[in-house]
Formats: structure tokens, C-alpha cells, sequence
């Protein structure tokens, strides 16, 4: 997994700091693309531990793997390119791009799935709040 370049940051949580980050390969023209979510080792193992269980959920970005050094946990994920619902949902009322109600309906169907899709794993999202 070493052979990943950061390129620049596309967010910020908790954990630390997510990455976009290519795969610089001198024999292909195609550039893999990922999103690498960075979080110091010390603070990692819910990270280290609920990236594995989800691995393969048709309704989580894909997991592809992790490496760490003594100091950041790295987590390789399905870069998401076109961002959250809600930068669609803005995007759209800016006239950027257009999406419907009903896309809108089965995108947040989608992210529910995810969330039942975690919580079968014993796991509760920490933005969910009761
Ligand atoms: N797979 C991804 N593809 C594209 N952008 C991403 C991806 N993952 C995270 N991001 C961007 O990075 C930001 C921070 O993500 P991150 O997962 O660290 O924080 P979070 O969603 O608040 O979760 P956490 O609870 O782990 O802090 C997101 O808001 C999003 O803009």
C-alpha cells in the first residue's frame, strides 16, 4: 500500500485528516484514485476494528486496506467523488447540477441501509445520537 501519494486534503473528522491520494504507476495510463482516511495509531482500533467487519457492505464505501507506521493508522477507502448528499442537495439549489426528489429519496435510502448495515455488526455510528 506504500506506494500511494497523498495529494491534497479533502476533509477533516475526528479521526484526523482524509486525503485524496493516487497510485502513481510508471506501466499503466489510468490513475487509481483513493480517499486515504489518517488517524493517529493511539487513537485508531474502533477505526482499525469496524473497517474490517464492513468490508464488502454494498451500502459503505469500500474498504481496500490499512498500513500504519509508529505514529498515523492509514485507511485506504472508495474515494467518494461526489461528495456528501448534502454538498448534492447544495450544489443543486446553487443551479450547479440538478437532482430530483426522488434521487434525493433513494441516495437517503441508501445511506440508511449503511447505517442498518453497521449497526448488524454490533457497532452504533458515533453520529447517531438517542
Ligand atoms: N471516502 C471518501 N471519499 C471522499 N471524501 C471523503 C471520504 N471520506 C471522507 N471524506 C471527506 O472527508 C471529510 C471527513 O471525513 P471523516 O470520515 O474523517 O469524518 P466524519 O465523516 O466526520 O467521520 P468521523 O466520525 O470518523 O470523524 C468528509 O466530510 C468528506 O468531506
Amino acid at each position: 500500500m506504500n506506494q500511494w501519494k497523498k495529494l491534497y486534503v479533502v476533509g477533516a473528522g475526528c479521526f484526523g485528516k482524509v486525503y485524496y491520494a493516487v497510485m502513481i504507476d510508471p506501466f499503466s495510463s489510468c490513475a487509481d484514485v483513493v480517499a486515504v482516511k489518517c488517524a493517529d495509531v493511539s487513537r485508531s482500533s474502533s477505526l482499525q476494528q469496524v473497517s474490517t467487519t464492513l468490508k464488502g457492505s454494498p451500502h459503505v464505501v469500500q474498504f481496500f486496506g490499512s498500513d500504519n507506521n509508529i505514529q498515523t493508522y492509514n485507511l485506504y477507502l472508495e474515494y467518494a467523488s461526489a461528495g456528501s448528499l448534502h454538498d448534492l442537495i447544495v450544489h443543486s439549489k446553487r443551479g450547479i447540477l440538478s437532482i430530483t426528489e426522488k434521487q434525493v429519496g433513494y441516495f437517503a435510502y441508501q445511506l440508511l441501509k449503511g447505517i442498518q448495515d453497521i449497526h448488524n455488526t454490533g457497532w452504533v455510528h458515533c453520529d447517531i445520537m438517542f
